[in-house]
């Protein structure tokens, strides 16, 4: 396939309540729809980065410049027969994998409906449906965080992730317990709060028989989360240090974590997503899929890629509601059964995008087009 149009358009959509996390507060979120062209048909995906560089260092300015600048010309030069060949596309471009993300699950989405087949199915998935959980933010009382639990509880939700920070952590997940019992699958998501000067608080967290903790320490680290994981026994997961194969490889190696948490943003687009996948399933590590309060096109992705026969533990994909009064997509993603997502059967992502509702927050949109970048590239070399 040759891809002669791509257009960008920055949207920002409220919140239906704000999300706290130890590194801030978000009432919104923005994020850059990417629309590929080829050959009549359409693919979409969805740059997932924070309007902040605080969960990585990415953000639509820099995905947009990234794209614009090196991405979008690196596409409009090459036949692509598969998307696979994408990341090998960018892999010598340094990081910036959310941007590249954006881009790669666009053409994924468009093959697929080049193919008519469904995402999950272009991805190799196996699953029907998958089995979703709900992250909670920092809630100003414990009262309100016992109360949005009992709630998603009641929907459900397989899972239920409380974001904890020094200070907000014991209190919590003691009150969730003592309110709800063991039973109810419980995990933490630190977002990096903590340091090995913390370990007294660390270990205490094992008497809450987690299922994991999430990203405790340094966003980049591998190495303290191992001597961490030697010394506590609920299972680390990484969330934050791993952006590639080769970084799950090395933190699997050196005993830095039990379980994985993968983004596709973050470690750059499907075709890694799948990678590590199959490393991690070769090596006995359960994955799950992450989520970053995507709208409905990432959400998309989320689904069709956690439909790989590894994700065996609830992902953070919830249905549409739990963020939006309004999605991008219809129909809006929901729970056909308590804590279960169907995969969807129709071509491609399976979900219509509904471009009225996307103009309603655009703050920012471009499009280019394959001929003007060859005038461009002859007007310049
Ligand atoms: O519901 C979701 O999309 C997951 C929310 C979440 O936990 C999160 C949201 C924004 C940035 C980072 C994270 C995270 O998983 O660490
Ligand atoms: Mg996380």
């Amino acid at each position: 396939m040759k891809i002669n149009r791509v257009d960008l358009k920055q949207v920002k959509m409220p919140l239906k309540a704000p999300f706290e996390t130890s590194f801030g507060r978000l009432t919104y979120k923005e994020m850059i729809i990417v629309t590929v062209y080829s050959e009549g048909y359409v693919g979409y995906g969805e740059s997932v980065a924070m309007p902040f560089p605080i969960y990585n260092e990415e953000t639509n300015g820099t995905v947009w410049s990234m794209l614009e600048e090196f991405l979008i010309p690196r596409v409009f030069e090459t036949e692509i027969e598969h998307p696979s060949e994408v990341s090998d596309l960018f892999s010598f471009m340094k990081r910036n994998n959310m941007a590249k993300a954006a881009l790669e699950c666009a053409i994924w989405d468009l093959y697929s409906k080049q193919k008519s087949i469904s995402l999950s199915e272009a991805l190799g998935g196996k699953l029907t449906e998958i089995e979703v959980g709900v992250s909670i933010g920092i809630e100003d009382t414990v009262e309100a965080l016992l109360l949005k639990v009992d709630q998603f509880l009641k929907e459900g939700y397989k899972k239920i992730k409380v974001k904890i920070k020094p200070g907000w952590d014991i209190e919590p997940l003691r009150a969730i317990r003592e309110t709800f019992g063991y039973e109810i699958p419980l995990m933490a998501d630190a977002n990096s709060a903590y340091t090995l000067a913390d370990i007294e608080t660390l270990k205490k967290l094992d008497e809450f028989k987690l299922m994991m903790i999430e990203q405790p320490l340094a966003h980049d680290d591998i190495i303290d989360h191992a001597k961490l994981q030697q010394e506590i026994s609920t299972p680390v997961c990484l969330d934050e240090s791993i952006h590639s194969l080769d970084d799950a490889r090395k933190a699997i190696e050196l005993g830095s974590c039990k379980i994985i948490n993968i983004k596709i943003g973050r470690v750059g687009g499907l075709s890694e997503s799948i990678r590590i996948h199959d490393y991690c399933a070769q090596n006995n590590i359960p994955v799950w899929c992450g989520g970053m309060l995507e709208a409905g096109i990432g959400r998309a992705h989320n689904i069709a890629i956690a439909s790989l026969s590894n994700f065996t533990i609830p992902g953070d994909t919830s249905a549409s509601d739990r963020y939006w009064q309004e999605d991008i997509i219809y129909p809006e993603v929901t729970l056909s059964k308590p804590g279960i997502v169907t995969v969807p059967t129709e071509t491609g992502i399976g979900f219509k995008v509904e471009e009225k509702i996307i103009s309603k927050y655009v703050v920012k949109e471009c499009e280019y087009f394959s001929e003007n970048y060859k005038n461009i590239k002859s007007g310049t070399t």
